[in-house]
This record gives C-alpha cells, structure tokens and sequence, in this order.
C-alpha cells in the first residue's frame, strides 16, 4: 500500500521579507505570506489531494499557512497535532541578525557554513538575549537541557526524525493522507532523510516558501518517486530565491 506525504514551507513571512535570521523566534506571515499559503491550499484543491492529519511545528508562521491552505481547500476540519519538533532550526546567535549585514562582516564561506553546512551550528544563543526562547510558555514541558539554544542541521534530524516515525508514520501506516506544514530547514532534514541526500549535497538543497511538495511512500515510508512540486515553476524560482538571500 501507498500513501500520501504533503510537505508544505509556511509562506514568507515578516522576517523573510526583512531578510533577518529567524528560527525559533515567533513572526508572522507577510502578506505575501498569506497570499502564498491561500494559493497552496488552491493548488492542493486542484491537485485533488485532500489531507486527513495535519502536523505544524508551534510556530504561529506555520500554524497561519495551514489554516489559510485548508480553509482554501475546505479541509479545515482536519485533526491535528503540533510539535516543537517541527520547529525551524534554532538560528543561535543568529537569530534576529539582517543577513546582508551578517554576509558583509563574516564574508560568504562562514555565512554559507552558519546557513547550510550539516553540522555546524551558529554560537549559542544567551538565555538572557531578546530573542531567547527561555521562558516560553510553549517550551515548559521540554527540560531545559533539551531547549535548543543553537542547533546545526545535524541536530534538527536527532530532534525531528524520532517524531517522524512515533507519530507521523503511523497515520501513514494507516492509510491517511498526511500534511506537515514546517519550516525550511526542518523540512531540509526531512527531505535529506526521505531522498537519502548526503551530508555534502544537502547544502545545495533550498525548499521554496508556499507550494505544496507531494511524496507517495511505500510500506517503509520510502518515496516510490521523487517528491513533486504542485507548481514546479514557482518552485524552482523560490528555491532560487532562498539561495540568493543575504546577496544583495
Ligand atoms: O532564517 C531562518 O530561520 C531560515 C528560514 O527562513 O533561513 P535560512 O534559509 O537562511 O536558513
């Protein structure tokens, strides 16, 4: 038996569209955003797909993308199940940082290693700093030693992957088509491990903000194909985009 996996980027959000590192901090979706995650859920109405299980990270940009995409597709009734697993990769020092400026005073191999090399990650965060996560309501039930205070790519699979197979394989297991709307590079990690995608070729892979990305998994929750795009075109030019951030 197959199912259906659906990877959705939350729409550009207000941090995209400043062009500063975000992570773990809480922003919203930019009016782009909204527009984008309204046309995704157009694009899966088109596509015939029909999501049973919503899974989001607990960061309201995704959270807002999968309403809006569901509500568009008329899905909004759907269960679904939030997890910090999910989240964006913690950005550490990083986040609240414009990336031109980081880009101009670093130069272009560090950037490029802080952004997308498997597994450095960007100096820690200080729990004192204004876009800490400590203290966050949300994160109560998680020990303090496991609140991320910086993590690399590396990381974001040994957080994420044990979720993936407790939880989001079983309602594949059981037939439902399911949706995850996450964050670039926590869909990045998922993507590395459904495509099988080397710790060096990682870093070339971008996931554009907004359009739906479909995987038809066999019994061991493999791809029988590669992931699809719903608009390959917009697809490419996004995951463009996201490369050339920080250049400007
Ligand atoms: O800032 C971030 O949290 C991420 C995603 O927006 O950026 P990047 O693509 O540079 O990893």
């Amino acid at each position: 038996m197959t199912s259906t996996l659906i990877l959705l980027r939350h729409g550009n959000s207000e941090w995209n569209q400043k062009n500063l590192f975000t992570g773990w901090v809480d922003v919203r979706l930019s009016e782009q955003g909204v527009a984008e995650a309204k046309r995704a859920g157009e694009l899966l109405a088109e596509s015939g797909l029909a999501p049973e299980i919503l899974y989001t990270s607990v960061l309201t940009r995704a959270i807002q993308t999968a309403n809006l995409a569901l509500e568009v597709a008329d899905r909004l009734w759907i269960p679904v199940k939030r997890s910090w697993r999910l989240n964006e990769r913690h950005y550490g020092a990083l986040q609240g940082l414009d990336k031109a400026e980081t880009l101009e005073k670093y130069g272009p191999e560090q950037f490029q290693t802080w952004r997308r090399s498997f597994d450095t990650p960007p100096p820690p965060l200080d729990d004192d700093a204004p876009y800490s996560q400590v203290g966050d309501e949300r994160y109560a039930d998680l020990p303090d030693a496991e609140l991320p205070r910086t993590e690399s790519l590396k990381l974001v699979i040994d957080r994420m992957l044990p979720y993936w197979f407790s939880d989001i394989t079983t309602d594949l297991a059981a037939g439902r088509t399911v949706l995850v709307t996450a964050h670039g590079n926590s869909l990045r990690a998922l993507v590395k491990h459904l495509d099988g995608i080397s710790d060096a070729d990682i870093a070339e892979l971008n996931i554009p903000t907004g359009i739906p990305l479909v995987y038809e998994l066999d019994d061991d929750f493999r791809p029988t194909a590669p992931g699809r795009y719903l608009d390959p075109e917009a697809a490419e030019a996004g995951a463009a985009a996201v490369a050339a951030q920080g250049k400007k």
